[in-house]
């Protein structure tokens, strides 16, 4: 299995790690405009040292109750970052973005992958995600970001999200965007219950056996802070232990914080497969 982007071909027969880039304010303390640009390269440049294969920028925290960002805010935010990570380093970039015209920009600035909490739901995102011609990662949510939170609730979480990507997998076909060009993702933390979060960790072998890439990203997440008690500084081990049982169960792409400790835990786990 494999996702290719342009001229870029991205291996799946082994897991690979999707390094987090937030280009959000809050993510940065030291403020200043320039600090904060030169900050991001170097932290995506670091991450591609550590072993990360893509490097996932996010303009727009979708944080529960958080501000929504404007079109240009975020724009202003992505587009630079983009542009100096596709000139100056060898790594696939993707968009984390629900807004069309973001996803156009960033694609025509250096982006390889379109990653979209909102599973192209948006206006325009699909048409758009269609004529970019790029990988695509189709992540479920239920509700909205600024809502998601309240009262989480399923039949089945796994089934109904099965649902779900069914539904989201034929508006893209009939949208023109190439079978080969989706990846999935069931979007722990988004609309889930601690409780859903563990079944879906629990029976996360289901959706890599849809037939599709498959993307988590449990990283740093409540679903551990929450069961343990830990602050997000103080969730590694656990995010560790989210990496090695979703790879164990198929995930193809794994999103990070930790890039160097994910990948001695990827190394380690492919060592054992291959004794
Ligand atoms: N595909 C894919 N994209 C993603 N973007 C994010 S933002 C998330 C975080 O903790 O990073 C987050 C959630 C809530 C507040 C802040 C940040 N999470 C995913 C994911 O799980 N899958």
């Amino acid at each position: 299995m494999q996702l290719i982007s342009g001229n870029r071909t991205l291996d799946l027969s082994t897991p690979q790690v999707m390094g987090i880039l937030n280009v959000t304010p809050d993510s940065f303390s030291d403020g200043g405009q320039f600090q904060f640009f030169e900050h991001a390269i170097n932290q995506a440049s670091q991450m591609v040292q550590q072993g990360a294969a893509i490097i996932d920028i996010g303009g727009e925290s979708t944080r529960p109750g958080a501000e929504p960002v404007s079109l240009d805010e975020e724009l202003s935010r992505t587009i630079p970052v983009i542009e100096k990570i596709a000139n100056d380093l060898d790594v696939w970039i993707s968009i984390d973005t629900s807004k069309a015209q973001v996803m156009k920009e960033a694609v025509a600035a250096g982006a390889h992958l379109i990653n979209d909490v909102c599973a192209l739901q948006e206006e325009g995102a699909l048409e758009v995600a269609a004529q970019c011609k790029v990988p695509v990662c189709l992540m479920h949510m239920q509700g909205a970001p600024r809502s998601m939170q309240v009262s989480p609730s399923y039949e089945d979480v796994a089934k109904d999200i099965t649902r779900f990507f069914m539904q989201r997998i034929s508006a893209c076909r009939e949208a023109g965007i190439d079978k080969s060009q989706i990846i999935l993702d069931p979007g722990f933390g988004f609309g889930k219950t601690l409780d859903h979060n563990y079944q879906l960790l629990q029976r996360l072998k289901q959706f890599s056996e849809l037939g599709y890439p498959l993307l988590t990203g449990l990283s740093r997440k409540s679903m551990f802070g929450d069961w343990l008690g830990r602050t997000v500084e103080q969730r590694l081990a656990a995010s560790l232990a989210g990496v090695l049982l979703c790879a164990q169960q198929g995930a193809n792409i794994v999103r990070v914080h930790d890039v160097q400790e994910t990948s001695d835990v990827l190394k380690v786990l492919k060592k054992t497969i291959e004794s």
